[in-house]
């Protein structure tokens, strides 16, 4: 199992942009993290380090007893699964199996499993109906599970989802929802950015802040939606029964609709 450890990082782009500034973060193996906060405040930049694509230009990445600075992209794309925020950055063939396909093919698993690992990616995203069709004739919101199986079905300890949620309905989210779970049940951590406050509520244990650059702070959502200050720095909302509940003078821990039944029922 693989602890992924982030320490004292920064990052600056080419030309010098300073976009994540000295952050701590310890993501232990098996939990599910959501990564929220404003536009810009350097959430994706943050999980491109997790998985090699960015270095840190400060500190260090650890990933288990691997250093990302001592390891190549492909190297670490073994153990960190990354689904880009834009499925169209990640997504180059011409069917939806053979997008899936790559990841497998490329470890050079034998044909046995590889044919289990796509399978089941597929089966698990609901996209085995689409599995002889172009990707680019689907949805983008489709897209978007194409490119998550294709990660799920590298196996990796590890996965991180940048933003998901955008552009889903409420069938969506809820295949998301499913998704999750079983990569939970599963033994995976799941690493999540996303701006959809209801959604964050009702499928993570933990929630890392980021606002400016910095991590604001982290804790369970019923600490972190409900902490006005943390929210503010980082201008993000309560989930809307939360905010229902305080209008009624229902305050504290409220963060879905079961937690306010049973707080109105309690009264
Ligand atoms: N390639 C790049 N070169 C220079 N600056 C960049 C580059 N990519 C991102 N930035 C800047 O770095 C900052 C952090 O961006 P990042 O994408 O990490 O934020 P974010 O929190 O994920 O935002 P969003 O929710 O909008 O995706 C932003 O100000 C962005 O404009």
């Amino acid at each position: 199992m693989t602890d992924l450890v982030l320490k004292d990082v920064s990052f600056s782009y080419p030309g010098g942009f300073l976009a994540v500034d000295h952050i701590n973060m310890e993501i232990k193996a098996g939990e599910n993290v959501a990564i929220v906060g404003q536009n810009g405040a350097g959430k994706t930049t943050t999980v491109k380090m997790m998985n090699g694509l960015l270095r840190p230009t400060e500190g260090q990445v650890l990933i288990g007893d691997m250093n990302t600075k001592d390891y190549t992209t492909a190297q670490i794309s073994k153990v960190v699964g990354y689904v880009f925020q834009n499925p169209d950055d990640q997504i180059f063939h011409s069917t939806v199996e053979s997008e899936v396909r790559f990841g497998p093919k490329m470890m050079k698993l034998p044909l046995e499993e590889e044919n289990r690992r796509v399978e089941e990616a597929l089966k698990m995203t609901g996209m085995d109906r689409y599995k002889d069709e172009n990707p680019y004739n689907l949805p983008l919101s489709t897209r978007k599970f194409v490119t998550i199986a294709a990660v799920i079905a590298m196996e990796t300890d590890i996965l991180i989802f940048d933003e998901p949620t955008a552009g889903q309905d409420i069938e969506g989210n809820k295949r998301l929802s499913d998704i999750l779970k079983t990569l939970h049940e599963k033994g995976k951590t799941v690493i999540t950015i996303s701006h959809d406050m209801e959604f964050v509520a009702d499928n993570f244990k933990k929630v890392i802040v980021m606002a400016k650059k910095k991590i604001v702070r982290s804790g369970t959502p019923k600490e972190i939606f409900w902490d006005y200050e943390s929210l503010e720095k980082a201008m993000l909302k309560q989930p809307y029964v939360s905010r229902v509940c305080k209008a009624l003078g229902i305050e504290g821990s409220v963060i879905n609709i079961e937690d306010a039944i049973e707080k109105i029922m309690s009264r």
